[in-house]
């Protein structure tokens, strides 16, 4: 996250960190609880790692350095890609894990509300949206220690088309950024959460997907557009 502050422990407690284990373990891409067992995240992230014993799921901590081998985490059982994705860039960016077991849910791990379906058009309803991670700082980062926050606009998909000629940024999309940049999400932020209140609650409005650079001028980042996709998300969690 570029432009963000520290969170607190249990501000996001729908947010988790998604570790791979391969020769070494490192944090890949951020998610979110949407259920007891399910994690939901960004199709890129499972590119080349569907095998899903590589990956170690980190929920309710605050800080990367909080993980060690005595850290507990799930395991995954089941990772499922929306078939119509291929690039981030074209849409479709979304992807859910079945954990190996059902977790207790508690201040510090706790699942978000998905959008109502009639939400599709008010995403310009929402007014209070924040982007999370642990990912870089900037442009040429690293991966942060303590979870970021920042809070950013959505914008009209319209706008957002003009700012990416070469792109079609369609309905299954939605944007959020300020023209003059500076706050935006960043390498290792993909995968988690845009989430609004609205309410009184929280809702999972996006997942963090892909952008021209990180927080440049004019270059909004774009995200899964949830409420496109609650009906496949409660298709296959049911
Ligand atoms: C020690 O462990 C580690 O170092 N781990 C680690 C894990 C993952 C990565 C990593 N992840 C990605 C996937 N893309 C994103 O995360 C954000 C994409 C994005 C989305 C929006 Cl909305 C707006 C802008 C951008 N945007 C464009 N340019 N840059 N960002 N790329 C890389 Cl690199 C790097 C290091």
């Amino acid at each position: 996250v570029v432009g963000g502050t520290n969170s607190t422990l249990g501000e996001w407690p729908w947010q988790v960190s998604l570790h791979v284990k391969l020769s070494v373990q490192k944090h890949h891409c951020g998610g979110s609880i949407i259920g007891d067992r399910w994690i939901l995240t960004a199709a890129h992230c499972t590119e080349d790692l569907l095998i899903p014993d590589v990956w170690r799921v980190y929920t309710g901590i605050l800080k990367q350095s909080e993980i060690n081998e005595d850290t507990p985490f799930f395991k995954v059982q089941e990772i499922i890609v929306h078939p119509e994705y291929e690039v981030s860039e074209e849409g479709y960016d979304i992807a859910l894990m079945k954990l190996d077991r059902p977790m207790n849910f508690s201040d510090l791990q706790q699942p978000l509300c998905l959008p109502t379906n009639e939400d599709t058009k008010e995403n310009t309803g929402y007014t209070n949206c924040w982007v999370t991670g642990w990912g870089y700082t900037t442009e040429r980062g690293q991966i942060q220690d303590v979870l970021q926050k920042v809070n950013i606009p959505l914008i009209a998909n319209a706008e957002c088309q003009l700012r990416y000629r070469d792109f079609r940024i369609h309905n299954k999309m939605v944007c959020a950024g300020y023209s003059e940049g500076g706050k935006d999400a960043c390498k290792g932020d993909s995968g988690g959460p845009l989430q609004c209140k609205h309410k009184k609650a929280w809702y999972l409005v996006g997942i963090t997907s892909w952008g021209e650079g990180c927080a440049r001028p004019e270059h909004p980042g774009v995200y899964t557009n949830v409420a496109e996709f609650v009906e496949w998300i409660l298709e296959k969690t049911s």
